[in-house]
């Protein structure tokens, strides 16, 4: 059973009390030797470093103190220490310190870079690697979201790779992470990333800034306009793993803003909307034939037939018609409008295995990859010749 949102709350927040208590003041280089910088985010830097002592290699996150919020740092810091234990997220270390400068704690650190290195724009990666990372994400998102926490910010860029060949990757960064039911502010951001269900705060938003441009400067009635609050829930994360699941395998986004008025987006819930139609019809005729008379069966097997028949003359929205069906579906459960109807990561184990990609577009992405293996072997001989190697 899932903790109770305020059950996962009070006992991280009694663990930052904790935390708060025992924050020791010191200089990173007494401590640590800083060997490069790993990668820099809106919030701050995280180094590659070694413990002078005993030699282990960490990431040290970096968070300047005058524009971090002291107990945000340390949420971050104890959800990642005492709730990432899966293979697949990243723990933090159970060092904690801050500088005159910054509050900083430190990570296992991964030293590959992230996912949004490896997508190559328009093309994508590899289909087996794809299904490696999407079943360890799947892992680590179902941990997560047991011990009653949601993500929040499932991208690319924070995608860890453990090694070169992305065969293991670490979902990061849990600045964003809140636990389940939480109420937080509505938040409609322009990306492929942001839930439907955000959208209503984005109409909110508008009606807002309408009301500025009022006689009344927005004091009148429509100056009642709340600020919508939401409920975090774990299917914004299953949201966010269909996009990231589509960007792995095509290298590009399905739409660039989930908002009704989007023409890419339009096209996905009008296809979306007839597969659901085509469903709830078949569902019906399952019932009723379901009675078990001779007759009835055989009229709803011919029925079948013609749905089955009229569902493949339904125009798949153009973005997914390079998907096999069963990577269609995977994209219908996770990206369903619905936040409660939508699947679940532990619902994706059931897609891996089988093909993805239609066999066209694999033969496309291997002809891109062989160019630029081409494009490579010929940079790498000019760089040579350039030497004088050659
Ligand atoms: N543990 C780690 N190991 C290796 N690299 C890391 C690690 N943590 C972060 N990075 C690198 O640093 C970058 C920024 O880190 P992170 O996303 O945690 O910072 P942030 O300021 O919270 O970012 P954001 O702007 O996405 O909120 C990542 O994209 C990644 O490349």
């Amino acid at each position: 059973m899932l903790p109770s949102p305020q059950a996962a709350t009070r006992l991280l927040d009694e663990m930052c009390h904790l935390t708060a208590q025992s924050l020791t003041s010191l200089e990173t280089s007494d401590h640590f030797q800083v060997v490069k910088m790993l990668g820099e985010g809106s919030y701050g830097k995280v180094m590659l470093a070694v413990h002078r002592k005993r030699g282990t290699p960490m990431a040290l996150k970096f968070f300047p103190r005058d524009s971090t919020n002291l107990f945000s740092f340390l949420r971050e810091y104890n959800l990642s220490l005492s709730f990432c234990t899966h293979p697949s997220l990243t723990k933090a270390l159970g060092i904690a310190f801050s500088t005159p400068s910054h509050y900083v704690f430190a990570q296992q650190a991964s030293l590959f870079g992230d996912l949004y290195d490896v997508i190559v724009p328009e093309v994508g990666v590899e289909e087996d690697c794809v299904q490696r990372v999407v079943s360890q994400l799947c892992g680590a998102l179902t941990h997560l979201h047991s011990l009653g926490f949601v993500h929040r910010d499932v991208k690319p860029e924070n995608i860890f790779l453990v090694d070169a060949a992305c065969r293991w990757v670490k979902l990061g960064d849990f600045g964003m992470a809140k636990a389940t039911g939480t109420k937080v502010p509505g938040v409609w951001y322009s990306s492929a990333y942001c839930t439907p269900e955000a959208e209503i705060s984005k109409e909110s938003e508008d009606s807002r800034h309408n009301t500025a441009s009022k006689p009344d400067g927005g004091n009148g009635l429509d100056s009642k306009i709340k600020r919508v609050w939401v409920s975090v829930e774990a299917s914004t994360d299953c949201w966010a793993l269909g996009i990231l699941t589509y960007a792995m395998l095509t290298g590009s986004l399905p739409w660039t803003q989930t908002a009704s008025d989007d023409r890419s987006y339009i096209k996905y819930k009008e296809w979306f909307d007839q597969q659901k139609d085509q469903e709830g019809q078949d569902d019906e005729l399952d019932l009723w034939g379901g009675e078990g008379k001779d007759e009835g069966i055989m009229m709803s097997l011919d029925k079948d037939k013609q749905n089955r028949s009229k569902r493949k003359s339904h125009p798949v929205a153009p973005q997914f018609a390079c998907f096999t069906p069963l990577a269609s579906s995977l994209f219908l459960s996770l990206l369903h409008p619905q936040p409660r109807l939508r699947g679940r990561p532990d619902d994706v184990l059931g897609y891996l295995g089988g093909d993805w990609l239609q066999v066209k577009e694999k033969i496309q992405l291997e002809e891109e990859k062989k160019k630029m293996r081409g494009r490579e072997v010929i940079r790498n001989e000019n760089e040579r010749e350039g030497r004088g190697e050659g």
